[in-house]
């Protein structure tokens, strides 16, 4: 395997190829992945949401940071599960806690984007629901 000047197998790709194949492994991950497919039309739905409430500047800073972050580490999950797929077939300890840790990860940035959703939104959603009692 010829590493070379530039790295990586010796591939060098301009700049705009490195974001098409990004693009491409966005794309894979959507019709590939159930979990990230959920995610990005419960993001669809939030940012709706948010437009419709009128979320202030700082909200929709922690708004965009919760979805992006939620998605990109189920993305990075999908591909670990990949790699250590193609490392072995069989049975292993190593294995099964990397794709654990893994899924360990995207578990803990759920959890705190569900608070920062429940902080943003609950608020909202008691006042509309007060007005429609009144
Ligand atoms: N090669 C392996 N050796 C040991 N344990 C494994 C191995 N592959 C998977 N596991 C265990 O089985 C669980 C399920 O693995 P799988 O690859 O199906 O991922 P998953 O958690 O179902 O993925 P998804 O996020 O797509 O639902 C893993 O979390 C891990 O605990």
């Amino acid at each position: 395997m010829n590493m070379g000047l530039h790295g990586h197998k010796g591939r060098k790709h301009p700049f705009y190829k490195s974001i098409y194949f990004a693009a491409i492994g966005i794309y894979t991950a959507l019709k590939t992945e159930r979990n990230v497919r959920i995610h990005a039309v419960v993001s669809i739905l939030v940012l709706i949401s948010g437009w419709v409430l009128n979320l202030t500047y700082t909200e929709w800073l922690f708004v965009l940071l919760a979805i992006g972050v939620t998605i990109s580490l189920e993305m990075i999950n999908s591909a670990l599960e990949r790699a250590v797929d193609l490392a072995t077939e069989e049975y292993h300890l190593l294995a099964k806690q990397a794709k654990d840790m893994a899924a360990g990860a995207v578990l803990v940035f759920s959890l705190i984007s569900i608070i920062i959703g429940a902080v943003i939104f609950l608020p909202r959603l008691i006042e509309i629901l007060k007005l429609l009692k009144s």
